[in-house]
């Protein structure tokens, strides 16, 4: 069995020929309704489909949020396989928005279920959460390394209630988001400085600039930013916060994208509004 590219070259391939965007997935109740479709399996299979068809094989990555079609149960769970199966097919990175985190020995099996060839999802990468430690995730991001995927842990999130959280001190004066950063830091460095990065962030384009700090702390690590469009941020956030790490921005949206159909050719024009500016945000990383 041959290992796949790391995520982070095949991101980067995929970033130049497409655009660096990320589509989230979210077939939220609401959504579901605004597009005239039930709030069953077969209604959400419908929606992906239509999402497929307009962003199939434009954008770089896709960004299922698994909450949505976990609610529909085991005949959602179908649907998200089959939907990661489409994107896939049509060249499309699969970035599964799950959020785990527990301890170490309940962390190997959501790993199990995430990444490899063979696994549930086959996922390219997947998000977590430390809160149980970075330690406890660590033989998760070793399995991402070995299957080519990639790992996103929240280091500041994009919701103004996980700031108190993650700007507490610890003993040692870090907050806590400093302290994952160098940690997430230090996992990817181990190899080697020049490997790809594993390790990735989930940072917010919310974020004040005060987080400089952190981003700077994070050394290499791709930066997965959700908060564009309907949390208030833009694109001219990515430009504040991440200016001179454009290569590593991965920028994602969901609901202002999504909002637009059910219409296929609203939303083509939706999803085009978010792939020019992503493309013009990763093109100022060049010399002229
Ligand atoms: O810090 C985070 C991490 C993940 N999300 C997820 O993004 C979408 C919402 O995106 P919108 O563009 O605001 O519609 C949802 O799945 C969240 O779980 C986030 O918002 N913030």
């Amino acid at each position: 069995m041959t290992t796949p590219l790391p995520f982070a070259h095949r991101f980067s391939q995929l970033a130049e020929q497409r655009s660096p965007f990320c589509l989230g997935i979210d077939p939220s109740k609401d959504l579901l309704a605004r597009w005239g479709l039930p709030d069953n399996a077969q209604g959400l299979r419908d929606f992906c489909e239509r999402v497929a068809d307009a962003a199939g094989d434009r954008v770089a990555v896709v960004k299922p949020q698994s909450a949505f079609f976990e609610r529909h149960g085991p005949a959602g769970l179908q649907v998200l396989q089959d939907v990661m199966r489409r994107f896939k097919a049509a060249g499309t990175l699969t970035l599964l928005d799950v959020k785990r985190g527990d301890i170490g020995s309940t962390m190997d099996a959501y790993a199990e279920s995430l990444f490899g060839e063979g696994s549930a999802y086959a996922a390219d990468a997947a998000t977590f959460t430390a809160y149980l430690g970075l330690g406890a995730l660590l033989k998760t991001l070793e399995r991402a390394r070995a299957s080519g995927a990639a790992a996103f842990v929240v280091v500041r999130s994009s919701n103004p209630e996980g700031t108190s959280l993650q700007t507490a001190r610890g003993e040692d004066g870090r907050t806590v988001a400093e302290a994952l950063a160098d940690g997430l830091r230090a996992f990817n460095e181990k190899p080697g400085k020049d490997a790809a990065p594993v390790a990735g962030a989930v940072m917010g384009a919310t974020l004040p600039d005060s987080d400089h700090g952190v981003i700077e702390r994070l050394g290499g690590a791709l930066l997965l930013t959700p908060g564009i469009g309907a949390q208030g941020a833009g694109f001219d956030d990515l430009k504040r916060l991440f200016a001179g790490r454009e290569a590593q921005v991965i920028p994602t949206a969901t609901r202002s994208v999504l909002e637009a159909g059910p219409d296929a050719a609203s939303l083509r024009q939706a999803l085009d509004r978010h792939l020019a500016p992503a493309r013009a945000f990763r093109a100022t990383a060049r010399p002229s």
